[in-house]
């Protein structure tokens, strides 16, 4: 698998953990971000998570070494763009946003580059046409947190070529992910259906059937699922949800995906979930 360079884009929740993981197995990256704020916070919490890792180096996927922070390195500058083999890119969940910086890139990147979109819901085809090789394109959906989930939903879009589902089947293999293959639709599998849970959770909180925490226990201990709906919508960034429902709402034009008010709400005062340090429970 010849891949010397990989550009990891945005340097928030996702774009840390994917560098990480892969530096944990070896490959050099890029981390590019816009902020300076957001390249030192994500330094920080690159250093932390490999700390943790070490102490659970038994119960995580992979084992970490000692130099994985000589292969990541951290950058504003769009020039270390100019050689790399792929492109995973992990910017907020905006079409314009993901528009402009893919027209960017299609102006500097070389015409070998592959491009992985992490997107949760946005259409893999749309960003796909905005390149000069469309089938170099597909969407890699990974799970949060990046280091304990085996699994990246990928997404063929319309014109991604067999030879590059092919290749990125491989190149998740390398670091020890698992792929699911889905065709192109908005929020694929995963998201389509785990936003409309996190959504009714917050309607529930909203008209005050059940606390936070109540609605949470009866997922955990009563379904069995590892965290709840809200726990989960804290994780992933209340921020990053409302975008996706948004999306999802306009793509399908169906009401059942109108985003709740109160996560609205909850965004607009910055009640981020873990990013900021609250959302519908407190993080230290
Ligand atoms: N949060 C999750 O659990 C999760 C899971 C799977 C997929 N995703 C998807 O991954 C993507 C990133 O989500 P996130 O939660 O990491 O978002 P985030 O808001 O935590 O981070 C996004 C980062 O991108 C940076 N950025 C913005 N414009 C940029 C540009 N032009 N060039 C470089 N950097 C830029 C921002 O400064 C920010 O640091 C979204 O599309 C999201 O839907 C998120």
């Amino acid at each position: 698998m010849m891949v010397n360079k990989i550009a990891v884009i945005g340097a928030g929740t996702m774009g840390s953990q994917v560098a990480l993981t892969l530096a944990m197995h070896g490959y050099t990256v890029v981390l590019k971000d816009i902020s300076t704020v957001v390249l030192e916070a994500a330094t920080r919490r690159i250093k932390s998570d490999a700390r943790m890792l070490k102490m659970l180096s038994k119960s995580a996927l992979t084992p970490i070494d000692d130099h994985y922070a000589d292969r990541i390195t951290c950058t504003l500058e769009e020039r270390l763009l100019e050689e790399v083999d792929l492109v995973i890119e992990n910017i907020p969940e905006h079409w314009e946003l993901k528009k402009q910086l893919y027209q960017r890139l299609a102006a500097i990147c070389p015409a070998h580059t592959r491009y992985a979109v992490n997107t949760s819901c946005i259409a893999i085809t749309g960003i796909a046409a905005l390149l000069p090789d469309p089938g170099r394109v597909a969407g890699w959906h990974f799970m949060n947190p990046v280091y304990s989930k085996e699994l990246v939903e990928v997404v063929r879009g319309l014109h991604t070529t067999d030879e590059n589902i092919q290749w990125t089947l491989s190149f998740l293999q390398s670091i020890h992910k698992r792929a699911v293959v889905v065709e192109d639709a908005p929020g694929f599998v995963a998201n389509r259906l785990s936003h409309l849970l996190m959504n009714e959770a917050a309607f529930l909180v909203q008209e005050k059937v059940a606390s936070p925490k109540d609605v949470d226990l009866i997922f955990r201990k009563g379904y069995g699922h590892a965290m709840g709906p809200l726990e989960t919508a804290d994780l992933i960034g209340l921020d990053t949800v409302v975008n996706s429902l948004n999306i999802l709402y306009d793509s399908f034009q169906d009401p059942k995906f109108r985003c709740c008010p109160l996560l609205h709400k909850m965004v607009q005062g910055g009640l981020l979930g873990r990013k900021s340090g609250k959302g519908f429970f407190v993080y230290d």
